[in-house]
């Protein structure tokens, strides 16, 4: 279903990539969001609520939001940052990425604001030898101490300044035949370290959530939201659905599959440089309970994230944190059922 724009918004706040052989994909500014993203038989493979509104700053429910510099409730912030819902802009200067070819990429760029300070604070240990850095948009209190065998060194937090945490936040989406890639990339522009969480939600769309599989994620420990952020180890062979599900798993490998068998297709999820892995679906009853989505939607859809959110990136001034993210379909005799979890861990293809 087409996601309503309403007739507030101008040309300039959506950008549609295309490429030669057809594809599709459409960015808005809002959010640095994907919200579609097409093969050439303009078949959607991304979800989008049927519930779904452009009304900033609420939230699109569907697409590839960017959740920085918070994942979920992990920390003290609104839920998954404030990046999904900021206006975004055009960078002109995406170096050192080298200049990306314009009908089919778009360079994006969210900067820190004043207003950040006041919602993301950052407190900052003065002595430079410690080099620590800690965070009050964790939960725990008064500051989530990061290193916390350095805890013990401080004894008081006499010591703390509080500085703000000036990041440029960039994301490249480029769209090539049968492949979705982002490049996400945070730079600590501050004169202090400073740590955060990224994910990109991907809400993939399926033809139906219970003829679907992932694979990649056997026998990897994972912390279960639904159980107050407990360690498991997941134990199915493939990750199946028949209820509500919401994790993080640890330690992915760089490919993840999702098997849609009905559809004779599948979603090849790579990944640099995020080690989580996050498998959302809300299933009926919590579906029901989320105002921009409709209650069936949770059979056609499927979050599977990429993520750096445990551990979360610490970055020194200067720096620059880099991540990749491609999403490919792939051929049709990948999706058997019969894929060797062996190649998918660690094969190339
Ligand atoms: O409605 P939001 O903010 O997009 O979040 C959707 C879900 O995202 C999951 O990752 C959270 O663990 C859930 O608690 C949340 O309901």
């Amino acid at each position: 279903m087409p996601l309503n724009f309403g007739n507030d918004v101008d040309g300039s706040s959506r950008i549609l990539l295309n490429e030669p052989r057809g594809s599709t994909a459409l960015v808005l500014l809002f959010g640095g969001q994907v919200i579609s993203w097409k093969n050439e038989r303009r078949e959607e493979l991304l979800f989008m609520s049927t519930k779904a509104q452009y009304m900033p700053p609420k939230i699109i429910r569907g697409g590839i939001p960017v959740c920085f510099p918070q994942f979920g409730n992990f920390g003290g912030l609104e839920r998954h940052g404030f990046a999904r819902n900021r206006f975004w802009s055009l960078d002109d200067d995406p170096s050192p990425l080298p200049p990306a070819n314009k009908q089919s990429s778009v360079d994006l760029i969210l900067k820190s604001t004043e207003d950040d300070l006041k919602i993301w604070p950052h407190r900052y240990v003065a002595d430079p030898h410690l080099f620590l850095c800690f965070s009050s948009s964790s939960s725990s209190m008064p500051f989530d101490i990061l290193n916390s065998s350095a805890s013990s060194l401080l004894g008081s937090y006499a010591n703390f300044i509080i500085s703000r945490r000036s990041f440029e936040l960039r994301v490249r989406i480029s769209i090539s035949f049968g492949k979705l890639t982002l490049i996400p990339r945070v730079r600590n522009i501050d004169s202090k370290p400073f740590s955060f969480m990224f994910a990109l939600r991907n809400y993939l769309h399926v033809s139906d959530i219970s003829e679907v599989r992932v694979e990649g994620l056997e026998t990897l420990d994972y912390l279960d939201n639904l159980k107050g952020k407990e360690r498991f180890t997941e134990q199915a062979d493939a990750i199946t659905f028949d209820g509500e599900i919401d994790r993080v798993y640890l330690n992915t490998p760089t490919k993840i599959a999702v098997i849609d068998h009905e559809r004779k297709r599948t979603i090849e999820l790579r990944k640099e440089g995020m080690p989580n892995a996050v498998v959302w679906n809300p299933w009926d009853k919590k579906a029901k309970s989320i105002a921009d989505m409709g209650d069936e939607d949770y059979m056609t859809m499927l979050c599977v994230d990429s993520g750096a959110i445990e551990p979360q990136v610490l970055l020194k001034p200067g720096e620059e944190w880099k991540g990749r993210q491609e999403l490919s379909i792939v051929s049709s005799s990948y999706c058997s059922g019969q894929l060797d979890p062996r190649k998918v861990l660690y094969g190339d293809s």
